[in-house]
């Protein structure tokens, strides 16, 4: 397999499992050949229970899961445990001492940016947003965590997502995927709601600028039917990474079939 996140002409091609769901073993053992890498969404295997408490015993299954995951997919494992539009609560401690866990038997960890906001109420986002000490420290946990996944070999995936109608503008996008960058990143990531033709414009906009000025791959994502083009485009429009269904229910709205990919992008050789 070619190393992933490196081909410029084409997505690398990645599907999302949750543990939770019936068939998960047969899903994952039988995924399709060119599915590349395999996210495998921890939440879901706690919604059954209501909340990551963060219990030894909770870390202790989620490196099982992943140990489990990586025996029967043959191919790289991306751990994710989403709280951003995800269902189950977790404090900021939990999360990240769980995804210190996961990166000891995981290819790939997703780390959400903002999870030093994670629970926070409005009242501390609009302080967090007037005090720019707070969002320095912020920036230097996040990335002292990714360098200690980086440490135990893992590669980081750095994300935010955003479910209100978005994006605002250009810079906002791109400013985002830089700041991914600068704080360790292997791969940017950034999913928007464009709800309007200008918005989808704009993400488009700002994935051809990604291209130029942010020097990793990226994953721009509109999810919503109308974000559509944005999952069949490649990295020369800020796409080095597409997430794809195959068999199993989508994770995230608007993903597509990997079949519409595939006649985007044949396999050669
Ligand atoms: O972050 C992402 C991308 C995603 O939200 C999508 O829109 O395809 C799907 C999630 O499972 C994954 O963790």
């Amino acid at each position: 397999m070619s190393e992933l996140f490196a081909d410029w002409r084409r997505p690398t091609f990645i599907t999302s499992l949750n543990p939770g769901l019936l068939g998960y073993d047969r899903l994952l053992a039988d995924l399709h050949p060119r599915i590349e890498l395999v996210e495998i969404r921890l939440d879901g295997a706690w919604a059954a229970n209501g909340a990551f408490m963060g219990k030894k015993e909770d870390f202790a299954r989620a490196e099982a899961i992943m140990k489990h995951a990586r025996s029967l997919a043959h191919r790289p494992v991306l751990a994710t445990f989403r709280t951003e539009g995800g269902q189950v609560p977790i404090s900021q401690d939990a999360y990240e001492n769980l995804l210190k866990h996961l990166g000891t038997v995981s290819d790939f960890v997703d780390v959400e940016s903002n999870y030093p906001l994670i629970g926070a109420t409005a009242e501390t986002l609009v302080q967090v947003a007037a005090n720019p000490q707070i969002q320095e420290d912020n920036a230097k946990r996040v990335s002292k965590l990714v360098a200690e996944l980086h440490r135990g070999g893992a590669k980081v995936i750095l994300s935010r997502h955003f479910w209100e109608p978005s994006p605002e503008s250009v810079e906002a996008v791109v400013d985002l995927l830089k700041l991914h960058a600068a704080l360790g990143a292997d791969v940017a990531k950034a999913a928007y709601t464009p709800t309007t033709p200008a918005e989808l414009a704009t993400l488009q906009q700002a994935g051809r600028l990604a291209y130029e000025l942010v020097h990793i791959p990226t994953i721009l994502i509109g999810m919503g039917a109308l974000g559509k083009p944005t999952r069949l485009a490649g990295p020369q429009a800020g796409n080095w990474g597409t997430f794809v269904t195959v068999g199993g229910p989508a994770s995230a709205p608007g993903q597509l079939p990997l079949a519409e990919l595939e006649l985007r992008y044949p396999s050669v050789g």
